[in-house]
């Protein structure tokens, strides 16, 4: 899965990690995770250790761990794995996307530091540069999320800057509701990937030419994801509508609940099979024994399963 210049295009699974009871990564689930993604969801790309995969709450040697299980199960079945570096130090930011390299990743993405905060959009790429020059022969992305960094600066602005400073710089992971700077970046920037993260209106990103998609949701409604990218395709709106508005009533039931992401984790748990055990604290999971049932009710009234 070595870097070739390939684009990443089409939906990417942001990977939840696998934890056991004692909140320990549990390793030994990843193989029967990635074949869950390739043959049930068919989705062949992972995003690993960013915001689902909780990965500001592990450490350096546990993000280590799972980029190493992730990439070796992967391997000959999955398209990309793009491991995401981004820590509040630039030390171990740079230390992960050597080993990301050095494991065989396909490409690296990187949130800004959100504790000591740029304080100027050069300041953040000269601080990307330096994550990105650890891991030279990698696809570089940077991860836009403004509402859990609090870094807000336009992407049609920073990308200018880092495709002059950042000779691996290849998109942008963007996790924003904000349409006229996504579409500004597409516009302004042809030969750069950039990928929506906002699955409850991914179609209006697809309307804006986003190059792919990266989420949460793709772990367990990435058939049914695939099924409107390809409606939309052919243009049929119509249905492809029809299906983003079921996603976005899921969702809405959802966070009516007033569930998040620990939730999720429990969802994909609940739609796979597959124990993926609790959220590592500071989240907590209101998830109940009850939950399960209600979840599946949902979704079959929304035909999503
Ligand atoms: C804030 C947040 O967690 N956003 C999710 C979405 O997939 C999100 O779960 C979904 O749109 C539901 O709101 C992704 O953009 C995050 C992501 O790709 C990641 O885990 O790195």
């Amino acid at each position: 899965m070595a870097s070739d210049g390939k684009r990443l295009k089409g939906l990417v699974a942001a990977t939840f990690t696998p934890m056991t009871l004692n909140s320990e990564v549990n390793l030994p689930i990843i193989q029967q995770y990635v074949d869950y993604l390739v043959h049930k969801q068919k989705v062949k790309n992972i995003f690993v250790n960013g915001t689902t995969g909780e990965g500001m709450s592990l450490s350096v040697q546990e993000r280590k761990r799972l980029t190493e299980e992730w990439v070796k199960h992967a391997r000959g079945k999955m398209d990309n794995v793009v491991v995401h570096v981004g820590c509040l130090s630039l030390e171990d930011a740079k230390d992960l996307a050597a080993h990301a390299a050095s494991c065989g990743a396909d490409a690296i993405s990187a949130v800004s530091p959100s504790f000591m905060k740029p304080s100027c959009p050069d300041a953040l790429v000269m601080y990307l540069k330096e994550v990105a020059a650890a891991a030279p022969s990698l696809p570089f992305y940077y991860y836009h999320i403004p509402s859990l960094t609090g870094v807000t600066f336009r992407v049609s602005d920073l990308t200018g800057r880092m495709k002059a400073h950042i000779p691996s710089f290849r998109g942008v992971k963007f996790t924003d509701t904000n349409l006229l700077d996504f579409s500004l970046c597409i516009h302004l920037y042809k030969e750069h990937d950039f990928l929506y993260g906002v699955d409850e209106q991914l179609l209006g990103g697809l309307v804006f030419g986003a190059h792919g998609a990266v989420g949460s949701t793709y772990n367990y409604l990435g058939a049914t994801t695939n099924t409107m990218l390809t409606a939309y395709e052919e243009g049929d709106i119509e249905k492809a509508r029809k299906i983003q508005c079921a996603i976005q009533e899921f969702i809405a039931f959802v966070f009516a609940q007033g569930w998040g992401l620990p939730e999720f984790k429990n969802i994909m748990s609940t739609v796979s099979g597959i124990d993926l055990g609790p959220p590592r604290a500071p989240l907590i999971s209101g998830f109940k024994p009850e939950h399960p049932e209600k979840i599946r009710e949902e979704m079959k009234r929304l035909n999503l399963i």
